[in-house]
């Protein structure tokens, strides 16, 4: 088991490189199965947990992957097999994405049910909707949803009931070669899903509109392998840019687009923290005292709910009360309680979490809900007193490469280490000097 220690107290400065998006790559890994012929050769690839899972999934169905400096190339030339077990679904949800692609290419596909997570339950109805408009076949059982159509899909007009972001991905993809045209309405405008819409279009598809609420397709007969470059990560930058900002630091964050970072943009600014664009990136100027604001999650354009934890952990120094309300799923407050643990003063009133700062947070040993609420957790302890110990980094690992490493190089007292589970190493995190031997130098 692994930990991240971070004693709390150092500024952070300097510049720190953003890597590919890990919720573009994921779409666009799976759509590589549509192609009949050629390879894709896919750029810019962040070396995430998530990447690895989606890449044996597509090695799991028939197809070639290969995966080195950054550059994965997809082969899914050879007869693909239609069958997605459970091990790789439960390590990640968006495995299901395998499904609009499988459905158009062959025909048939048996996914297991994803089942809930640590931030809510987590439907696939608007995905499967999608796929019934198409005149698929739907089946629920033993565990698996079964779709399966004779012949080619068919177009249709779906009007989506919430602008669900793997919804859009899934029809879309199910969509490019499907007989005549598709019209996704009320669907995600998220920037991933345009990166998606520029992949298939590479690969010989006919999709416009992606970025706005509707989007078109008309399907054609085949697709080939292309090359595409994935666009840099908004929330690993604006983990970042939330970082300098609690530390008071001057940090540029590389690659970051402002264009994709509009919402949290001016969240902070509103919150006093000056923020420039520079050629290569964003610069972010943490200021002394930060002030408080409101925030609610909502579908891009809106502030992101991957961005919400991170945003807490920002408001736990602002000197007055500040609320966040979670409309996007149902359940994700879960670092609320590891926050207290850190001497956080938050409520929680329904969809809504009251935040009265600032706190005089205090080091301690809490867990990683989910990966966002992970980092979240990094960041409090960044500007803690004493020592956090945070464990759980499998989900720190989903969505962030070498997290540890780099709030290290921008001068965060930070280290992972591996430790066993013995009860006088548990207690070391009470120690000012931890006897552990960090695993990365
Ligand atoms: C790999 C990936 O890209 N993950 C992102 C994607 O997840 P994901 O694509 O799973 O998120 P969705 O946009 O689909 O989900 C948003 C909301 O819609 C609900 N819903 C969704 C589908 C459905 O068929 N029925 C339904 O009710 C969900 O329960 C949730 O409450 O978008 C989320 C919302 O921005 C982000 O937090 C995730 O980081
Ligand atoms: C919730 C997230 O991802 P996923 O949909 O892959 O669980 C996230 O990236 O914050």
């Amino acid at each position: 088991m692994e930990n991240i220690i971070v004693r709390g107290g150092k500024r952070l400065s300097g510049r720190v490189k953003i890597e590919g998006a890990k919720n573009a790559v994921l779409p666009v890994i799976a759509a590589s199965m549509l192609a009949h012929k050629g390879t894709s050769r896919i750029y810019n690839v962040p070396a995430l947990a998530d990447v690895y899972t989606i890449n044996e999934v597509l090695r799991h169905l028939n197809a070639e992957v290969t995966y080195d400096n950054n550059t994965i190339t997809v082969n899914a030339v050879k007869e693909l097999s239609t069958e997605a077990p459970f091990e790789y679904v439960r390590k990640m949800r968006a495995s299901f994405l395998v499904m609009g692609p499988l459905l158009a290419r062959v025909g048939h596909a048996r996914i297991a049910l994803p089942g809930g997570c640590a931030i809510g339950s987590r439907p696939i109805d608007q995905h499967l909707k999608g796929f019934e408009a198409m005149g698929a076949q739907v089946t629920i059982g033993n565990g698996f949803i079964e779709a399966s159509v004779n012949g080619r899909l068919k177009g249709a007009g779906i009007y989506l009931d919430f602008p669900s972001v793997g919804a859009t991905e899934n029809i879309m993809m199910a969509a490019v070669l499907a007989d005549g045209e598709t019209v996704i309405e009320n669907c995600a405008r998220e920037p991933e899903i345009e990166d998606l819409a520029d992949y298939l279009n590479a690969m010989g598809a006919k999709v416009s509109g992606a970025g706005t609420s509707t989007i078109r397709i008309t399907g054609v007969k085949q697709l080939k392998g292309a090359h595409h470059e994935i666009l840099p990560d908004r929330i690993e930058a604006g983990t970042f840019m939330i970082a300098a900002a609690i530390t008071g630091g001057n940090v540029l964050v590389e690659d970051a687009r402002a264009k994709h970072l509009r919402p949290l943009v001016a969240k902070l600014e509103e919150m006093g923290v000056v923020i420039q664009e520079e050629l290569d990136g964003l610069r972010v100027i943490g200021p002394d005292i930060l002030k408080p604001v409101d925030v609610k999650t909502m579908p891009h354009p809106g502030f992101p709910t991957d961005m919400q934890s991170q945003m807490m952990a920002l408001l736990l120094k602002a000197k007055g009360t500040a609320v966040i309300t979670e409309t996007v799923f149902e359940n994700r407050f879960m670092h609320v309680e590891e926050f207290r643990r850190m001497n956080a003063d938050i409520k929680i009133e329904g969809r809504s979490a009251i935040i009265n700062g600032p706190c005089g947070l205090q080091g301690a040993e809490v867990s990683s809900t989910d990966l966002r609420a992970g980092a979240a957790l990094v960041i409090a302890g960044l500007v803690s007193e004493g020592v956090t110990r945070v464990n759980e980094l499998k989900h720190i690992d989903r969505g962030y490469v070498n997290f540890h490493g780099k709030l290290q190089a921008l001068g965060a007292d930070i280290e992972r280490v591996e430790v066993g589970e013995t009860a006088s190493e548990k207690a070391a995190v009470n120690l000012p000097k931890l006897n552990m031997k960090p695993k990365y130098a």
